[in-house]
């Protein structure tokens, strides 16, 4: 579903003319399957965000190639990395990043407008999978009448609702309590269960990577598996 082949990625850094090169991603080289839930941990400035951004199409590596669903991102021009973005991946943020004037309801509703389904069929997506997270009775609140979880329950629903294949998560949990956190991850676990959602979650959180079939960790731009033999 992701193949990602030997990609190299160097950022050059300073005042122009004295720029220092900065290899942020080396030789990196996995693949993730149909319906796994895959961790990539490591510290801040390790190259996590970077790696997701190429994964993504948001930028693209300087060596190495990345196949999402048979097709090369690199290979595609702007418009159609944008269509190809749109149809294969959903995001969720640490921050959430819902439209503060619009309620529960109309910011998960949101991506089909766009898509120009019908205000019948929306109707119907949105309440279904409203109940499927959890929001069925928070439909009319605005994000600042919503608790941190209900937001991230929001922010998830707005990803699923045009079906996007995989969700691509930064630090899903990191502005939530503990508690919350649980709530969320539980809810991550379920969808990929229930309708087999593939999830790339970046994260320095062992809660959250506990959640992973499998777990890599980012060093200084290289990636290594890490032993997950406590997952059953
Ligand atoms: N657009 C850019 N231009 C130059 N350098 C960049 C750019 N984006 C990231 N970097 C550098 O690349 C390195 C990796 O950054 P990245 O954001 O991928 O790390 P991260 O592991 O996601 O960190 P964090 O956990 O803090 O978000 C850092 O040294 C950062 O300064």
């Amino acid at each position: 579903m992701i193949h990602v082949n030997n990609v190299n990625h160097t950022f050059l850094i300073g005042k122009k003319g004295k720029e220092k090169k900065v290899p942020v991603l080396k030789g990196l080289t996995f693949n993730v399957q149909e319906g796994e839930i895959v961790a990539v941990v490591g510290k801040s400035g390790s190259g996590k965000s970077t790696l997701l951004n190429t994964i993504a199409g948001f930028m693209s590596p300087e060596q190495g190639s990345i196949i999402i669903n048979g097709q090369e991102t690199a290979a595609l021009n702007e418009t159609e990395r944008a269509e190809f973005r749109l149809n294969n991946f959903g995001f969720i943020f640490q921050s959430f990043q819902l439209m503060p004037g619009l309620t529960a309801f109309e910011n998960i509703e949101l991506p089909l407008k766009l898509k120009g389904v019908s205000p019948k069929k929306r109707k119907v997506s949105v309440l279904q999978l409203m109940k499927k997270v959890g929001l069925e009775s928070v439909s009319d609140h605005y994000p600042n009448e919503l608790s941190g979880g209900q937001q991230q329950r929001v922010s998830i629903a707005r990803a699923l609702i045009t079906n996007p294949p995989i969700l691509l998560a930064d630090e899903p949990t990191g502005s939530l309590d503990s508690e919350t956190e649980q709530d969320i991850l539980m809810l991550i676990q379920d969808l990929n269960q229930t309708m087999g959602v593939t999830f790339v979650i970046i994260t320095h959180d062992d809660e959250v990577a506990s959640i992973a079939h499998r777990k890599f960790k980012m060093h200084d731009g290289e990636l290594k598996k890490e032993d997950m033999s406590h997952v059953i």
